[in-house]
């Protein structure tokens, strides 16, 4: 149903949705890519269409992920972030549309194309997802011995070498039960890290961290990306974090990228969900719908 269809909402709101859905949505990419002539995407996501029973969750979204940049992909709760990362690394399949990970189409990869594939990525879940009976250090080792025919003394001294990155160097031995949230997401990161992928994703990776442990994790995620290099990808609602780490944003909703682009780009932006989110404003088309 189209904004403008809608019976419930009022007229002025109506308007400025109408404003919003008539904006061209990927100016900000089309900028970034004549600024960078010759850059490949990292990650491009064709119309994109996923339902589950009747509730379409993504309606034709386009988006494309740069190389080498830390990219933040912004929206309400409920809009289908983690559903759209899940189909980055094919968890999930599109009903209709294509996604290319440097080129390779996801919904076309065999089985050990995929598994493969995945081997690129490292990944942040929300609360670092790690195994509950294995302590700080066999969590992060977990991917290379089941990837790997690296040594244990190669291993000790991968591990341990992440570990200090993320400041967890005397925590190998604690147990995930003994971590703050905040030191489990490092964990989490260390172990993400480890296989030395081109693409990081992170699932909301302020969820559940105060104002000050948010910023130092985006700290650490700035310092190590200035260090490895690679894609990064986060997903979250909090634009802080956009606004902190985000060298390119992607604003999804109502399941499309709404915007997309560099992020002095995205912050003065001229479509007004976009301005309406980034600012924080109650006034504009986003509603408590
Ligand atoms: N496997 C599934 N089966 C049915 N519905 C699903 C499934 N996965 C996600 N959804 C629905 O898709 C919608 C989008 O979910 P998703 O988790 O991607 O949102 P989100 O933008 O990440 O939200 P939040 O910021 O609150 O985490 C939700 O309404 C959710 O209930």
């Amino acid at each position: 149903m189209t904004a403008s269809s809608s019976p419930t909402v009022p007229d002025e709101q109506r308007q400025l949705l109408d404003a919003a859905a008539e904006f061209q949505y990927h100016e900000g990419a089309m900028e970034y890519e004549e600024r960078t002539p010759g850059e490949l995407w990292s990650i491009e996501c064709v119309n994109v269409h996923k339902k589950f029973g009747r509730f379409a969750v993504l309606q034709g979204l386009n988006f494309c992920i740069p190389e080498g940049t830390i990219t933040v992909v912004l929206g309400p709760s409920g809009t289908g972030k983690s559903v759209l990362l899940k189909h980055l690394i094919g968890l999930m399949f599109p009903d209709k549309g294509d996604i290319l990970v440097h080129g390779q189409s996801v919904p076309h990869m065999t089985q050990p194309e995929l598994l493969e594939m995945r081997r690129r990525f490292g990944i942040l879940f929300q609360d670092g997802a790690l195994f509950g009976s294995m302590n700080v250090f066999d969590n992060v080792a977990f991917p290379l011995r089941q990837h790997t025919d690296k040594s244990e003394a190669q291993i000790h001294a991968t591990v341990m070498a992440r570990l200090d990155d993320v400041g967890l160097a005397d925590a190998g031995g604690r147990m995930p039960n003994e971590l703050s949230g905040g030191m489990r997401k490092r964990a989490g990161f260390a172990r993400a890290l480890v296989m030395e992928p081109q693409i990081v994703m992170f699932d909301e990776p302020d969820s559940g961290l105060d104002p000050v442990r948010t910023t130092l994790l985006c700290e650490l995620i700035q310092q190590m990306h200035d260090l490895y290099g690679g894609t990064y990808i986060l997903i979250t609602h909090d634009i802080a974090t956009a606004r902190q780490i985000g060298q390119y944003i992607g604003v999804l909703w109502r399941g499309r990228i709404v915007q997309s682009g560099d992020r002095d780009h995205m912050f003065d932006s001229p479509n007004p969900f976009v301005r309406q989110f980034l600012n924080r404003q109650g006034r504009g088309p986003l509603g408590m719908e």
